[in-house]
């Protein structure tokens, strides 16, 4: 297949107190959040100046994918769209559309099946498209999941380790510290609707191919550190932060919070929270975890340390121009865990919208 341009789709965040309310109302239309989770998650941004850091972070890897896409062998022009702040995908996609391009390549800031991570952005896509009369038009193909592409998960790996020997240095035996991976929580009818329908039976309930696909990853990592530090006693879990929606509504958990109370009571002394459900240290990082989960962890008198997120790292760049180099030249796909390499096209079904189905881009139809 060949491309005439890639586009960095992502999230979008809030750049100012005035756009906070409009910003969360975007985020959360016709998804059942009650009013006062809203103005909760409002005082987070309120309390950063209302400037979410996330768009910040897009325009830091932006820079990076273009200085460096070309030793790559990748010479396509770059652009940038977000679902819930400008540049808005309408908006790009008609730039995109009038500046000639006809076959885009989209690469999405969320390396996890699930519909928020995946059919969302797909069907945000479509409407794009739609909005502007390019069904039909231009083609949007979307790059794979890459929760065990080595690019993604070097730059975790390097600095969890050097977080680790830290907290060893300070007079932590490996014995006394839990890792902890965490990751945004989800209904758990979305977890257990996450990944394609054929493989459904295969996971576990409720977290379904989201869990899993976090478990392979946390996996990968924990092997690779427990060989370069000759340890082999550190002990890890998957726990899931930022939980949304009405309470009355099962989540995925444990709570980061309510895992750092546990460890504590069964004897260690130190936490390490390993971001692994995010690319960049965006508000749900830097608030729920820097922020909240680390007051947990002084409160009981813990050591507390957060490793750090790809962000716009040259491992995790280069990862990206792997990923574009698969779809664009038939590149060997690189995946480090027996789940992988994920499949690179959505069948029918796959991530499923759970309210109303709409149309989407990037799906193969089904077989
Ligand atoms: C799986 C997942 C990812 C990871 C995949 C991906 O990256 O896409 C993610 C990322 C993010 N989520 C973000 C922000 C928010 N998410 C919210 C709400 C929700 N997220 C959900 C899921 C996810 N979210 C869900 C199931 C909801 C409930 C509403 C619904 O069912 O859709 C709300 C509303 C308030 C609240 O309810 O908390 C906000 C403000 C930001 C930007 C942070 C910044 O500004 O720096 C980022 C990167
Ligand atoms: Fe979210």
């Amino acid at each position: 297949m060949t491309y005439d341009a890639i586009l960095l789709t992502s999230f979008g965040g809030p750049e100012g107190p005035d756009e906070v309310m409009p910003y969360l109302e975007r985020v959360t239309a016709g998804r059942g959040v009650p009013r006062e989770r809203l103005e909760e998650v409002s005082h987070h941004y309120l309390a950063l100046g209302g400037v979410s850091p996330i768009n910040e972070q897009n325009r830091a890897l932006l820079a990076a994918m273009r200085e460096r896409f070309p030793e790559r062998g990748i010479d396509l022009p770059i652009y940038w769209g977000n679902r819930n702040s400008a540049p808005f995908f309408a908006d790009v996609v008609k730039e995109m559309y009038d500046n000639g391009h006809r076959r885009v390549l989209a690469w999405v800031t969320s390396a996890y099946s699930s519909y928020s991570g995946c059919r969302q952005y797909r069907e945000n896509l479509y409407q794009a498209l739609a909005d502007n009369d390019l069904v039909g038009k231009m083609v949007i193909d979307k790059v794979r999941h890459y929760f065990d592409h080595p690019g993604f998960l070097q730059p975790v790996i390097e600095d969890l380790e050097d977080k680790l020997q830290a907290m060893v240095k300070d007079g932590l035996d490996y014995s006394e510290i839990d890792v902890m991976f965490a990751t945004h929580s989800i209904p758990d009818a979305m977890g257990e609707t996450s990944g394609p329908p054929a493989l459904r039976e295969t996971f576990e309930k409720p977290g379904g191919a989201y869990e899993a696909q976090h478990l392979a990853a946390a996996e990968i990592v924990m092997n690779k550190v427990h060989s370069d530090l000759g340890v082999s006693s550190v002990s890890w879990q998957l726990v899931y932060q930022s939980r949304s929606g009405s309470p009355q509504i099962p989540w995925l958990e444990p709570d980061v919070n309510d895992a750092i109370r546990d460890i504590h009571a069964s004897g260690k002394k130190g936490v390490i929270v390993v971001p692994i459900g995010f690319v960049s240290d965006h508000v749900e990082v830097i608030w729920d975890l820097d922020n909240e989960a680390q007051e947990t962890a002084s409160e009981l008198g813990m050591y507390f340390a957060r490793v750090t997120t790809p962000g716009s790292s040259l491992a995790f760049t280069d990862g990206i121009a792997d990923l574009i180099l698969e779809r664009v030249n038939g590149a060997a796909a690189q995946a480090l865990s027996p789940l992988g390499p994920w499949p690179s096209q959505c069948v029918a079904g796959c991530c499923p919208n759970l309210r109303r189905e709409l149309k989407v881009i990037a799906e193969a139809s089904a077989e």
